[in-house]
């Protein structure tokens, strides 16, 4: 007796494309965040996202509100009310220690130590050991010397090094422990033009190579057109969230500059 097998199962035919993908979730989603230091009110109440794997740029006049907004989100602000999720957990959350790498104002580097002593230091502290772990922390040093091109100044004295080079051993710092989120607290500040640019092709290479967030402060506008997003403050308050090219398209302006100097004058009119 035969046996008859029955015709295979065609799919239906139909009409709908397949679901694209849900958007990933950002890396920063704050929610009415606002803070008070001392008698007075830092940050109004602000309510943004900062999309992951990308450079965004948080820009504004100085004492405008960035170093708090940073601290409140690497979790060192006291007095922080509303919403802030940093890599899905609440701002501060002892999980995110080893995730997030803060680079502050004041480069974090001891002078009497060479730039491989200062790793090491840091090293040890992050990931304590010995026998394999003292090797791999080895690697990781080496590596982190590496990513911010110090290699041949591994063996001096960061007393002796320049201002860029100092911010780079901070930098190399905060690479150590692999971090998702990058914040860096104006980083270029008092930098030439040449080592500004170059730092700002290492924050692209770490974003591009790792896939690394970086959320990085400066108040110097022509830095805002080599970030992929801007969060542009003033007085506490965001003023634009936007790409660079679609905040000069949107204020019909030709740099950023000019688009911030419309927005403030928009914002002093209403
Ligand atoms: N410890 C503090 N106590 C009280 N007020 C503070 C304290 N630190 C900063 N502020 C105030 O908070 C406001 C925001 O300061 P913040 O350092 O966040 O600004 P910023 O935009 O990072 O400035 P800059 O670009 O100069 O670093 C300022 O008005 C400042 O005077």
């Amino acid at each position: 007796m035969m046996n008859i097998q029955p015709p295979p199962q065609t799919p239906a035919p139909t009409s709908q494309p397949p679901e694209p993908p849900p958007p990933p979730t950002p890396a920063i989603q704050a929610t009415s965040l606002t803070t008070t230091r001392g008698t007075r009110k830092v940050l109004h109440n602000l309510t943004f996202t900062v999309p992951q794997g990308q450079i965004t740029g948080l820009l504004g006049p100085s004492g405008c509100g960035k170093s708090t907004l940073m601290r409140a989100i690497v979790g060192t602000q006291a007095r922080v009310t509303g919403t802030l999720n940093v890599l899905n957990h609440p701002a501060g959350t002892p999980a995110l220690r080893s995730r997030i790498g803060y680079v502050t104002q004041d480069p974090s580097v001891y002078d009497d130590l060479t730039v491989r002593q200062n790793l090491e230091y840091f090293a040890a502290i992050l990931s304590p050991g010995h026998g394999e772990t003292a090797t791999r922390r080895q690697e990781d040093v080496t590596r982190a010397i590496a990513e911010v091109d110090l290699t041949t100044h591994a063996d001096a004295l960061a007393a002796n090094l320049s201002g860029g080079q100092r911010n780079r051993v901070s930098l190399a710092v905060a690479l150590l422990g692999t971090p998702e989120l990058l914040v860096l607290d104006e980083p270029t500040v008092g930098l030439d033009p040449v080592l500004r640019r170059d730092l700002w092709d290492l924050f692209h290479t770490i974003a591009a190579n790792r896939g690394t967030t970086i959320l990085v402060s400066s108040h110097v506008m022509d830095e805002a057109e080599r970030c992929h997003r801007l969060l542009l403050m003033r007085e506490g308050e965001i003023l634009a969230d936007d790409t660079p090219e679609s905040l000069r398209t949107s204020t019909a302006t030709p740099t950023v500059e000019a688009a911030f100097l419309h927005l403030v004058d928009k914002a002093n009119a209403t």
